[in-house]
């Protein structure tokens, strides 16, 4: 039984006066059910780290270099995040790719160096609008998680999240059978590459819009085993509610 993830990516955005809504996350939510995760911006993670001690809420970087060290100006590598406090980093999310022309090799050297650093790698995958109308949306994802996963993938390393672009802070989301569609398929490819065991252990996050509104109808679909929420985590009062429907098909299912 895949154990459920409700990730949140701060982007660029929380200075130390947000972690306030870190400590009322930490208070309201004791990770029993769920695995609870936020990613803040490289600045705080190691403030959020010592927040989150003795707390069941992981913290994560939003990116990493794929070199360990060396001359890379502004970079961070997968060893720094983890000594900053950090369990897992986001990969591959369509704003690096979109605004740091990352491709899916340059992911998937990142998530290697995320697995050897002992990082947790939450590797983004999602279509464009222009691609889904075209009805190439699996073909697209069916090339990111191929060229974006490292053979090092395992399902204790590596969480999958399933982001369309065009639902990213649009409050458009897809049918919950468009998500199904998605998240069964890349259960299929993962079981037919890594075969069942580690195939049917990855966790399967969606994200794009998800709020407290949509997210119990979300997290019953198909292979859904989490969110990655970008704007609805940013406040305890918005997330805790989208836990809380997490809690709630964790005990139902
Ligand atoms: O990483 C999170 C996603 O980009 C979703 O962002 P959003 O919840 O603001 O649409």
């Amino acid at each position: 039984m895949r154990r459920k993830l409700a990730a949140g990516n701060w982007k660029m955005n929380g200075t130390r006066a947000d972690l306030a809504e870190l400590e009322a996350l930490c208070t309201a939510h004791d990770g029993a059910d769920v695995d609870l995760l936020i990613c803040p911006p490289f600045t705080l993670i190691t403030a959020a780290a010592q927040l989150c001690d003795g707390h069941d809420m992981r913290i994560g970087g939003q990116d990493c270099h794929m070199a360990a060290s060396g001359a890379h100006t502004g970079d961070i590598s997968a060893e720094m995040l983890k000594d900053a406090g950090a369990s897992a980093v986001i990969l591959g999310h369509s704003e690096r790719r979109a605004d740091h022309a990352e491709t899916s090799d340059i992911v998937r050297a990142k998530a290697r160096a995320a697995h050897d650093a002992g990082l947790l790698a939450i590797i983004c995958v999602g279509e464009s609008l222009s691609k889904r109308e075209a009805q190439n949306t699996l073909d697209i994802i069916g090339g990111q998680l191929s060229s974006s996963i490292p053979d090092s993938a395992t399902g204790e390393n590596t969480v999958v999240a399933y982001e369309p672009c065009w639902a990213i802070g649009t409050g458009l989301t897809p049918t919950p059978d468009q998500i199904g569609d998605v998240h069964d398929f890349i259960r299929t490819r993962l079981e037919k590459r890594f075969g069942a065991g580690i195939g049917r252990s990855v966790r399967l996050l969606y994200g794009g819009s998800v709020k407290a509104g949509n997210a119990a109808e979300i997290f019953a679909v198909s292979n859904v085993d989490g969110a990655l929420v970008g704007g609805a985590s940013l406040k305890a009062d918005d997330f805790s509610p989208i836990i809380k429907a997490l809690e709630a098909e964790a005990h139902a299912s």
